[in-house]
């Protein structure tokens, strides 16, 4: 049926031939309800009317907010939405949950979800959900959704930030998420017990965890090996000599200085892979756990070889542009020396200045390489784009 298929799945409000009413094949689907008209809550009514469900969303002021939605969405207010859905996402930051506090009947003995995000990380007390808990005893919470940003639920479910992190006392509520959650195309993914609340709320709230120890292990060892080809090339001979090589610093002792933060950083790769077998052979079997420093270290050793390969990378680019950066190096000391008019200090100034200019744009050229190696699909599948989601964090200007 050509018709059927040239027909939008969502259309927005008031365009041509768009009836308000459900469409027949939803008919059948139980009906969800959102608590708030924001980011999360638009983006959110989208996907659930794509997957196929009724949608109820519930506001304050249902006139002013009716044409942010698209026309299969029922916009209404907060008593009606909560007294129609037989599951309400909360939508709605958690400083304003007691707000919903009058909804507490129709409310009861429905699923709660709780979307909301932490403000600080590792506050102790309570989380959102299980405050949310307490206010409403009646209903089942569950806590969930908050590490899919807005962008990352209109744009549907892609990489890995698939995976939606759910936890709940009511092993009930949590199965019928976990279903509605497959239903939109993600992976939910079972913490256990409410009390996992607060864990799943600090997930947004800590950027690349997984990258903190192979990136400072990366700097102490560029910091370590730099002084060190400081030391015997540059301060040695000056200080025995007199030899001013100062120039050396931006350019080449960083050059010399990477290959061999890379080639440790890649030993770092293999090593715990030994340190687990002997490990293993000490102990005699494989079925003892490792210890929890080794267990840490395995599990890095992805971020451990990227960090390796962009020293290598970095330290190609320098090479190759060292040629280039000698004959201009040679030109200038060529073109003062034939005008006859520079004094010493002018003439390192100016190369300094080169020196520094060109080591600026090769730390530039290595950035952007890095950048367009994490987003190879390859390398993209090892770095966890869950951790992205920051980017919800920034909240934009409410109407
Ligand atoms: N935006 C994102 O990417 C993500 C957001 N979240 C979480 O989702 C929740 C909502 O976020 P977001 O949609 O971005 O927020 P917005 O500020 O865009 O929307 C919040 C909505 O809450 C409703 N609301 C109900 N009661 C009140 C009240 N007393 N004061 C103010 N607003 C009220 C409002 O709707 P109305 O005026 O119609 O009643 C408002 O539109 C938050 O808890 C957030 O942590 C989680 C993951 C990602
Ligand atoms: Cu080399």
């Amino acid at each position: 049926m050509p018709d059927d298929m040239a027909r939008p799945l969502i259309r927005d409000r008031g365009e041509a031939g768009g009836s308000r009413h459900l469409e027949a094949s939803m008919s059948d689907s139980p009906v969800i309800g959102i608590m708030g008209t924001g980011d999360f809550s638009r983006s959110l009514a989208r996907r659930l009317v794509s997957s196929g469900y009724q949608v109820v969303v519930g506001s304050r002021n249902p006139k002013r907010s009716e044409d942010l939605f698209p026309e299969e969405v029922e916009v209404t207010s907060q008593v009606e939405a909560a007294s129609q859905a037989a599951l309400m996402f909360v939508a709605v930051f958690p400083e304003h949950h007691s707000t919903l506090l009058e909804l507490k009947p129709s409310l009861a003995g429905k699923t709660l979800v709780d979307v909301s995000n932490g403000l600080r990380i590792n506050h102790d007390g309570p989380s959102n959900a299980e405050q949310l808990a307490d206010m409403f005893p009646d209903s089942d919470v569950v806590k969930g959704f908050n590490t899919i940003s807005a962008w990352a639920l209109q744009r549907g479910p892609r990489d890995a930030s698939r995976q939606i992190f759910l936890c709940s006392n009511s092993s009930k509520a949590k199965s019928s998420v976990m279903q509605l959650c497959r239903r939109m195309g993600f992976v939910p993914v079972d913490m256990g017990l409410l009390s996992s609340s607060l864990e799943i709320e600090n997930l947004p709230l800590s950027l690349f965890p997984s990258w903190r120890i192979p990136i400072l292990c990366t700097l102490f060892l560029f910091i370590l090996f730099y002084l060190y080809n400081f030391l015997r090339d540059v301060l040695q001979p000056y200080v025995t000599a007199g030899k001013s090589v100062f120039y050396k610093m931006p350019i080449e002792t960083v050059n010399v200085t990477l290959p061999s933060v890379a080639l440790v950083m890649l030993a770092l790769v293999y090593l715990p892979g030994l340190c687990a077998a002997f490990f293993q052979l000490w102990s005699g079997t494989k079925y003892n756990r490792f210890p929890n420093w080794l267990d840490r270290w395995l599990t890095c050793r992805k971020q451990f070889g990227l960090c390796s390969f962009l020293c290598a990378a970095l330290h190609a680019i320098y090479s190759l542009s060292l040629p280039m950066r000698k004959s201009t190096r040679f030109k200038l000391l060529l073109a003062v020396r034939q005008m006859k008019e520079g004094d010493e200090v002018w003439v390192e100034e100016e190369v300094w200045r080169m020196e520094l200019y060109v080591s600026a744009g090769i730390m530039a050229l290595g950035l952007l390489s890095l950048l367009a190696v994490t987003s190879l699909p390859s390398v993209a599948n090892s770095v966890n784009w869950r951790e992205f989601t920051f980017i919800q964090l920034i909240r934009w200007p409410s109407d």
